[in-house]
């Protein structure tokens, strides 16, 4: 049996006893905090004014969530603890202002997890139903933030996010990386054995094409528009009881009130989408960050070359390049870089002037902090 140091047995009572002190003066704390997030929002009030008041901070917010890890000492792991703490600031971030955060919907997508998963669950969502109607709504400032794909570990960039960009005067803010499990999923009434045909996005169908090849080769794939849109068909059709299935994440399965088949179906156990926070604003540096660059090349013998030279001379650490055409002329190219540290460092500095004299357009997409979570 447990026992305490002076060797009395600790009951379940004892605990119980213990936790509900533990919670009253935990509860106690967090509306402690959020008394000072409200201060804190009238502060920022005062000093920029009450129309122009930036009140979410990613450089501070990526800070106190690094704090939380390195502190942590368990038995909680670091990551679980710091999703603690990201929805308690969420919190008092709605409580200073509630954020509208537009994102690639429709309700039930990857994409919006992403944006649940960053900005905690107090948002007002807004589902578009286009990357740039994403870009639109933030711009038209009828949405706070936006939240964009713009990769995946399995299927390459997302031309779409890219693109809009060139167009655009929004910053990027943060990035967010979710991991992406795939269910098949029915209607509670459905029986799994008599489905005939499976419905999802045609990046998540080939996400989990070999699964689907062992599982199920005789059962028609249908590609729809997304797999939220998927699951929601496969609502419809189990209200006709018609055994019809859908692959979609965990929140598709909740909105729809699917019955999970089969979890975790993907062929790539670390699958995983990164996303963008876009904004107005932009992100001072938070001390571990990630700056992203448009950069158009002149059409020259070993114009690449010597953009790529200045990273390597001034020590800074690029992570992507991507290619993509430049729409003006034919056969020319625009890049999109990522490196490593914040526009405003001195080494950033140099390589960011250095490209503005040898490419014909550089453009700085955002320096904002390296995903925590
Ligand atoms: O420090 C701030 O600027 C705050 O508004 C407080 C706070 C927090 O709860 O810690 C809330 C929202 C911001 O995005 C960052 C941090």
């Amino acid at each position: 049996m447990t026992t305490n140091k002076s060797e009395t047995p600790v009951t379940l009572p004892i605990l119980r006893d213990r936790i509900d002190a533990l919670d009253s003066q935990i509860q106690a704390l967090i509306n402690e905090r959020a008394i000072c997030a409200e201060q804190v929002a009238e502060v920022k009030m005062a000093e920029q004014g009450a129309q122009s008041a930036v009140f979410y901070r990613p450089e501070r917010e990526a800070q106190v969530l690094r704090r939380v890890m390195e502190r942590n000492e368990g038995p909680l792991d670091n990551e679980e603890m710091a999703k603690i703490f990201r929805q308690i600031m969420a919190s008092c971030l709605a409580l200073e202002k509630p954020m509208r955060i537009a994102f690639l919907g429709p309700e039930g997508t990857f994409t919006q997890q992403a944006a649940l998963k960053h900005f905690g669950k107090s948002i007002i969502s807004a589902p578009m139903a286009a990357i740039d109607e994403v870009f639109r709504e933030v711009e038209a400032g009828s949405a706070n933030y936006g939240v964009v794909p713009v990769e995946n570990s399995t299927e390459g960039v997302v031309n779409h996010t890219l693109d809009s960009f060139r167009g655009s005067r929004l910053k990027i803010c943060g990035e967010v990386e979710v991991r992406i499990h795939h269910n098949l999923l029915v209607a509670p009434n459905i029986n799994p054995d008599d489905v005939t045909h499976i419905y999802s996005h045609q990046q998540s169908l080939a996400q989990c094409r070999a699964w689907l090849d062992r599982n199920w080769p005789h059962v028609e794939r249908v590609a729809v528009s997304s797999n939220a849109e998927g699951a929601r068909l496969a609502e419809e059709a189990g209200k006709r009881g018609q055994a019809v299935a859908a692959i979609a994440g965990d929140i598709a399965s909740e909105l729809y009130s699917l019955t999970v088949v089969s979890s975790n179906i993907e062929d790539q156990p670390d699958n995983t989408t990164r996303f963008l926070i876009i904004g107005n604003e932009k992100v001072p540096p938070s001390g571990k960050d990630k700056t992203s660059l448009l950069v158009s090349a002149k059409n020259e013998p070993g114009a690449l070359y010597h953009l790529l030279e200045s990273f390597e001379r001034h020590g800074v650490d690029m992570t992507r390049l991507e290619t993509r055409p430049s729409l003006i002329s034919k056969w020319g190219y625009v890049f999109y870089i990522d490196f490593v540290g914040h526009c405003e460092d001195e080494s950033c500095r140099l390589v960011i002037e250095e490209l503005r004299g040898r490419a014909s357009e550089v453009k700085v997409l955002g320096s904002y902090p390296i995903a925590v979570l």
